[in-house]
């Protein structure tokens, strides 16, 4: 680790997070109550450098924007009335707020509570609740929902009896002050909302991760009745929820890499009839839902780079009200939730871009309204180092064109490149703040151009384009990738010797593929990767996914599970590999970063082996997230140096990540946080 490197990430996080301790700084969840007079709204709030964000309920009055902090740590849900708020109070209790009286009231509930649904026009509240041992979604990280789960090494030996971390659906009867489970055993539910019949869900057989991938749309009838299916898809299903009189449910069929990460089709399924709409949204893959009133849906969606808010109708009618290239909203798709104002029906959502940090903010026909900017001195020193973010378009040797996001540091060109692929694959970048890494600005500030590209199997351009990585992952979307920088190299907007690629999860596998691909790396960073689909398919908790996007059995000797695995190329590798993995990651196994590390060694390939033992998919906390920063700006400083280029990057006259701070940086101490540099091997 060089002092450079370690100087420049902690007076990055110095600097960018300090004047944002103890306050909002991001928006998660909001629910507006049914009149619109107030938003509860979930934000992360960060105490301390050393410590990650932690959820927070707060209520904002929206007449006066006077903001109050509830505690919790959310999400919450209203009474039809407005006169309760339901929210997470601790991970397994929920307060019941009486907004009248103020008084309030809490449910032990027997595991961590993922989402409410006010039941219409009663007092009950619906919670999905999970085991302690349930699976984060690799989307939420991965490893065990809950810290007080016991730690991977020490959990009993499996069995196959599936007998561990269910999801359950849960009412919760104020007026009789109990909790009972509503959803039969044997049976383990996604998302629940109500319905006029009783309780819808997304359900399947199984509670392990990988049973997701084919969950079905369930009726509930108690818990002592097996559910009802009353829809079902070869794709996958979510963002499930009934209108408000109960009689019609809409959902997304989407094909997904990941729970949590849905844009597609959405439908409209009428209770009574079982006739299902779809809604005509044209090119855009739907991302949100949620009804406005009986006959009126809320949908948010992407098509390519631009956000997009509309309305849809029962019939299928699909009216834009919003949209924007330049500007997005929600987390790692568009989200907007339904509000009622003085100037009519309008939209509330945390509307953010690559240079502003997410502002709750009100549209409607008069125009938008900002209720609370999230905003603070650290985030315009962000903007003031981050360079610019243009919208990129080049073609694949197929002729098809494929779309990113090249994030340019204001010197001129050619600059060298960091290709940054997301996870996914169904996944898709957007003009965001964070670029869902957060990683930009400091890799501009650092010199190097990045390139945040959405090749095919990305989401926002269709059913079609997503599933065209389907049995062809680590092929077209290969040249996908190496088309854009021979694109960039044309326009002379990168230097081609110092072109580096990395990414997380299908963005790892990705990166270590294109390492056995293409010797035109100067570095490869491939971060939580698959690189060997046979050891992954039996040690991952999906493994439904590698069945379902390389479209084939990992039995078939001849098949992609062998043909489309980095390890298997290993000595072809001419490029230094840095591999990155989490010790809880259940999704992307840490073995698979060490299986890869093993094969470059036996090559004597250049390779160092990074395990972070006590994190999951994704980096998360400060200690390890930090050590990672420096390991990445050391390993491209060494391999493709950006000389020069802080100095030349500072935004009016100081440097920016140089310069000492006088305030409570936090210090990166490899040894605090233990990460597990198994291996380097100076190869050729
Ligand atoms: C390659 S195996 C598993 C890939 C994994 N998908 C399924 O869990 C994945 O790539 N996950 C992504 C999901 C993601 C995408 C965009 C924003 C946040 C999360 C990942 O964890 O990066």
């Amino acid at each position: 680790m060089t002092p450079t490197s370690r100087s420049s990430v902690e007076n990055y996080r110095a600097r960018t997070l300090t004047p944002g301790l103890g306050r909002l700084i991001d928006i998660t969840d909001i629910a507006p109550s049914p009149g619109g007079d107030r938003i509860a709204v979930t934000g992360n709030v960060m105490d301390s450098l050393d410590r990650p964000p932690h959820p927070t309920c707060h209520l904002i009055e929206v007449a006066t924007g006077k903001i109050r902090r509830l505690g919790g740590v959310g999400p919450s849900a209203w009474s039809s009335d407005g006169t309760s708020l339901a929210y997470v109070n601790t991970p397994t209790s929920v307060a019941i707020l009486d907004t009248v009286t103020g008084s309030r009231r809490s449910y032990e509930l027997p595991g961590v509570i993922e989402y409410l649904r006010f039941a219409p026009r009663k007092s009950s509240v619906l919670a999905g609740v999970a085991q302690m041992s349930a699976d984060r979604s690799g989307a939420d990280g991965s490893g065990a929902l809950s810290q007080d789960a016991p730690p991977l090494e020490t959990h009993p030996v499996e069995d196959s009896s599936h007998d561990a971390g269910w999801r359950h659906a849960w009412r919760i009867d104020p007026e009789e002050g109990t909790v009972c489970q509503v959803s039969p055993p044997g049976w383990n539910v996604w998302e629940a909302d109500w319905c006029a019949a009783g309780i819808v869900a997304v359900a399947s057989r199984h509670p392990e991760e990988s049973a997701w991938y084919h969950a079905r749309i369930v009726m509930l009838r108690g818990p002592h009745t097996p559910p009802r299916v009353i829809a079902r898809s070869a794709a996958q299903l979510g963002l499930l929820c009934a209108s408000p009189d109960g009689t019609a449910i809409a959902y997304a069929e989407a094909i997904c890499s990941d729970r949590g990460i849905v844009a597609g089709d959405a439908k409209i399924l009428d209770l009574h009839s079982q006739e299902i709409t779809p809604v005509d949204s044209g090119n855009v893959d739907v991302t949100s839902l949620a009804w406005r009133d009986e006959s009126t849906l809320l949908a948010t969606g992407q098509c390519n780079l631009t956000t997009v808010v509309a309305e849809a109708t029962r019939d299928g009618n699909w009216r834009q009200v919003w949209s924007s290239e330049q500007r997005t909203c929600g987390d790692w798709y568009p989200n907007a939730v339904p509000i009622a104002t003085d100037d009519g029906p309008g939209f509330a959502a945390a509307i953010h871009d690559y240079g502003h940090p997410p502002a709750l903010t009100i549209v409607t026909s008069a125009g938008e309204h900002t209720l609370l900017d999230t905003g603070n001195p650290g985030s315009d020193y962000r903007r003031s180092i981050g360079g610019t973010l243009h919208a990129t378009r080049w073609h694949a040797p197929d002729g098809l064109e494929i779309a990113g996001l090249l994030a340019t540091p204001n010197s001129p060109p050619p600059h060298p490149l960091i290709v940054l692929i997301h996870g996914g694959p169904v996944a898709a970048y957007r003009p965001s703040w964070n670029l869902i890494y957060d990683w930009t600005p400091l890799l501009v500030a650092s010199g190097y151009a990045v390139l945040h590209p959405n090749p095919r199997g990305s989401g926002g351009r269709g059913q079609q384009f997503a599933s065209l990585v389907r049995g062809d992952m680590g092929g077209a979307d290969t040249h996908d990738l190496i088309s854009a920088v021979d694109a960039l190299t044309q326009r002379g907007a990168i230097d081609p010797q110092r072109v580096a690629v990395t990414g997380r999860s299908y963005g790892g596998y990705m990166s270590a593929w294109l390492a056995t691909q293409d010797d035109r790396w100067a570095a490869a960073i491939p971060m939580a990767p698959v690189t060997n689909w046979i050891s992954q398919h039996f040690t991952t908790n999906i493994n439904s996914f590698d069945e379902i996007f390389l479209d084939d059995t990992v039995t078939n000797p001849a098949g992609r599970f062998f043909s489309r695995s980095p390890i298997f190329f290993a000595e072809r590798v001419r490029t230094p590999v840095l591999l990155i993995g989490g010790g809880q990651d259940r999704c992307t196994p840490p073995g698979q970063a060490v299986e890869f590390h093993h094969a470059l060694s036996h090559h004597e390939k250049d390779s160092t082996l990074v395990i972070y033992p006590n994190e999951g998919h994704h980096i998360n906390s400060p200690g390890a997230r930090s050590h990672l920063l420096v390991a990445l700006l050391d390993f491209l400083d060494q391999h493709m140096p950006a000389a020069g280029a802080p100095d030349r990057n500072r935004p009016s006259g100081s440097s920016p990540l140089q310069e000492p701070v006088t305030d409570n940086s936090a210090p990166v101490p490899p040894a605090a946080h233990d990460p597990r540099q198994a291996g380097r091997n100076r190869g050729r």
